[in-house]
């Protein structure tokens, strides 16, 4: 990428700051009471649901150390990816992203049809994924996604999945968390994810000349259930605070992972717990990596206020939605500069 074009500059009043606030920062959760399973205590467990439901609360974000994920899986997906990402645009264009299989290479990402100063690869955690065909919303039609492996480095594969399966199982453990802090019983939405539509993101941030114009995410709200982000140590994610609206940068911290409620729980949750506006900004000497995974449902999952969390006093505030669906279109803008603004939860909001 060379001199920055049009397509990657942010309207005036969405350009970062290049000073930044690293004010009272997002929450950092220790979970070593639910590594060590055989003998926490229940005032313990108890502490970290609240810590967990605090942070849920005021930040919709909140960073967890002693997760269990070994640091050596997160070292090799980093290594990998820069390995993948170091190659020529035409060796990586050979498992780009195309109009049949919505996995693997991609640099023309628009967030608010602004384009990205960025490249990404994508793959999904099952193989293959069900989804719906199109976002039509009487097509019933489904396809399968299936991932696109490079031949370099060769051990992505295997990384990406090994990685995977570690994403998951921390996706569960904080699921948990979340369900007990809403006084739910723990497993409440284990089962939505049954056949789980997740997938993984390797982005790479390239230095950017004018990085006062651009963004390398836009800012954004994530559509799924929970996001699970490890970045490197460069920097460069703000998060929108929820009680000032300030963008606040997110500082980086070693085997950390930044944790954030998506629409979806803001849904379940009939906006108890809300899903923030983030961003990612890019810098002139660096390049950065980040990994988020997005813990995402089954495609046929109706996104709905949980009854039990909803009642005469506190109706459901939002109608019921087709994640397949959503998530399609989406991905639709995904690709192009589409005239309108992609579909977002307040679009199935109830009016009061
Ligand atoms: O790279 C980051 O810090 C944020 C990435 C992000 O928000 C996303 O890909 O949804
Ligand atoms: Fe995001």
């Amino acid at each position: 990428m060379g001199e920055v074009d049009p397509a990657f500059i942010q309207e005036p009043e969405h350009r970062p700051r290049i000073s930044y606030i690293e004010g009272k920062g997002v929450p950092l959760i220790d979970l070593s009471p639910i590594l060590s399973s055989s003998n926490v205590s229940a005032i313990e467990f108890e502490g970290l649901v609240k810590q967990v439901g605090d942070a849920c609360k005021e930040w919709g974000f909140f960073q967890v150390i002693n997760h269990g994920v070994p640091l050596e899986m997160r070292e090799k997906i980093d290594g990998a990816s820069r390995k993948f990402f170091a190659q020529s645009l035409e060796e990586k264009r050979k498992v780009r992203r195309n109009e049949k299989e919505v996995s693997g290479y991609y640099d023309t990402e628009h967030t608010k049809n602004v384009r990205d100063w960025k490249e990404v690869f994508d793959f999904t955690i099952e193989e293959p994924t069900i989804a719906s065909a199109s976002h039509e919303p009487d097509d019933t039609e489904l396809t399968e996604w299936n991932n696109q492996w490079p031949e370099y480095p060769p051990d992505l594969r295997e990384i990406c999945q090994e990685y995977g399966q570690e994403m998951v199982k921390l996706a569960y453990k904080l699921m948990e968390l979340i369900a007990r802090s809403l006084g739910l019983p723990a497993d409440r939405f284990h089962g939505f994810f049954k056949d789980q539509t997740s997938f993984i993101r390797l982005n790479h941030y390239p230095p950017c000349p004018n990085p006062e114009l651009a963004l390398g995410v836009g800012r954004h709200k994530d559509g799924g259930a929970l996001t699970i982000l490890a970045e490197d140590d460069v920097g460069g994610l703000e998060v929108k605070r929820k009680t000032d609206g300030e963008w606040v940068r997110v500082k980086p911290t070693p085997d950390a992972y930044i944790i954030n409620v998506g629409d979806i729980i803001q849904v379940w949750s009939n906006d108890r717990y809300e899903s923030l506006e983030h961003r990612a900004m890019v810098n002139s000497e660096k390049e950065r990596f980040s990994f988020p995974f997005f813990f995402n449902p089954a495609h046929y999952t109706l996104i709905k206020p949980l009854e039990e969390l909803t009642n005469e006093q506190n109706p459901a505030k939002y109608r019921a939605y087709n994640w397949g669906k959503f998530m399609n279109n989406r991905k639709r803008s995904d690709f192009q500069k589409l005239n309108v603004e992609n579909l977002q939860i307040y679009h199935f909001k109830i009016s009061e």
